[in-house]
């Protein structure tokens, strides 16, 4: 039976995934927290997941690479520099990082992607998302891919067009910026809309997460998908065959 090993494992995800993992027939190789020795939750399991803090991530790498083992990484707020860790590790050991792993928003990327190319440069595309009170990212990981998936569609950089947390006077919309707006409140376990804004007529497409269970199902059936790949960094399209 697969050991699937949990990093971050007493958080909300943390504990959905317990639940996913016995759900799945596989098996709890352990759990870790902050300050827990991830190496040997390493040497004891055949997979990591990952959901806790980009803090955690430098540590995480090391102790799977050491013990030649795939890594679902699930954790949000990532920089550029943590990116560049993770592609270096992808050199060794086979890693999927998503700020998504549900069925539903693999979908709606492609969705996303499939409309941004579709229509002209003159429809705004602007993404909202509201999550619960406890969340500590913005704009969240997922309102990061859907913008990624809209700008590949585009055939634009997201990093150059980016609109991110308006405030006051901002002056007009800036042509070709793809905009985020984040809401923080009660105990949503994550909605996402992508607006496609055009000249008298608008494109909503949307995903309401009603249990954070559909992210740990996602996240233990990634983490079995990577058991037999070769070294790399893989995206969840691939998983759910997108
Ligand atoms: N990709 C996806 O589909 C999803 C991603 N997420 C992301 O997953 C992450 C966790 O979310 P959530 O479970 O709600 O958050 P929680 O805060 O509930 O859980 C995070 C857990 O990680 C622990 N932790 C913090 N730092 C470290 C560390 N250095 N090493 C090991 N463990 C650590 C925390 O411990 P302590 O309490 O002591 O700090 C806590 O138990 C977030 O980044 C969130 O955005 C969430 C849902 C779905
Ligand atoms: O923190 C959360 O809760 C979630 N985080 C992920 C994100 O940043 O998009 C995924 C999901 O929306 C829930």
């Amino acid at each position: 039976m697969t050991r699937i090993g949990i990093i971050g494992s007493q958080g909300r995800m943390g504990q959905a995934i317990a639940q996913a993992v016995e759900a799945a027939g596989c098996t709890l190789a352990g759990g870790v927290g902050r300050g827990d020795d991830v190496r040997e939750l390493a040497a004891s399991s055949d997979v990591l997941v990952d959901f806790s803090s980009p803090a955690a991530l430098e540590a995480n790498l090391v102790a799977a690479r050491q013990a030649g083992i795939p890594i679902l990484i699930g954790t949000t707020g990532f920089e550029d520099s943590h990116h560049a860790q993770i592609d270096a590790a992808a050199q060794d050991i086979a890693v999927l990082q998503t700020g998504n792993t549900s069925l539903g928003v693999t979908l709606l990327a492609h969705l996303v992607r499939e409309a941004a190319t579709r229509l002209g440069d003159d429809w705004d595309i602007e993404i909202v998302e509201m999550h619960h009170r406890n969340k500590v990212d913005a704009p969240s990981g997922t309102a990061l891919l859907l913008g990624e998936a809209a700008a590949q569609g585009r055939g634009i950089s997201l990093a150059e067009h980016t609109d991110s947390g308006r405030d006051g006077h901002t002056g007009k919309r800036k042509d070709g910026d793809i905009g985020f707006a984040a809401l923080r409140g009660g105990t949503v376990a994550g909605d996402h809309s992508v607006i496609l804004a055009g000249e008298q007529e608008r494109i909503t497409l949307s995903h309401m997460a009603e249990n954070r269970m559909i992210f740990a199902h996602g996240a233990v059936k990634g983490a079995c998908w990577l058991l037999d790949k070769r070294a790399g960094r893989y995206r969840m399209g691939e998983v759910l065959g997108l």
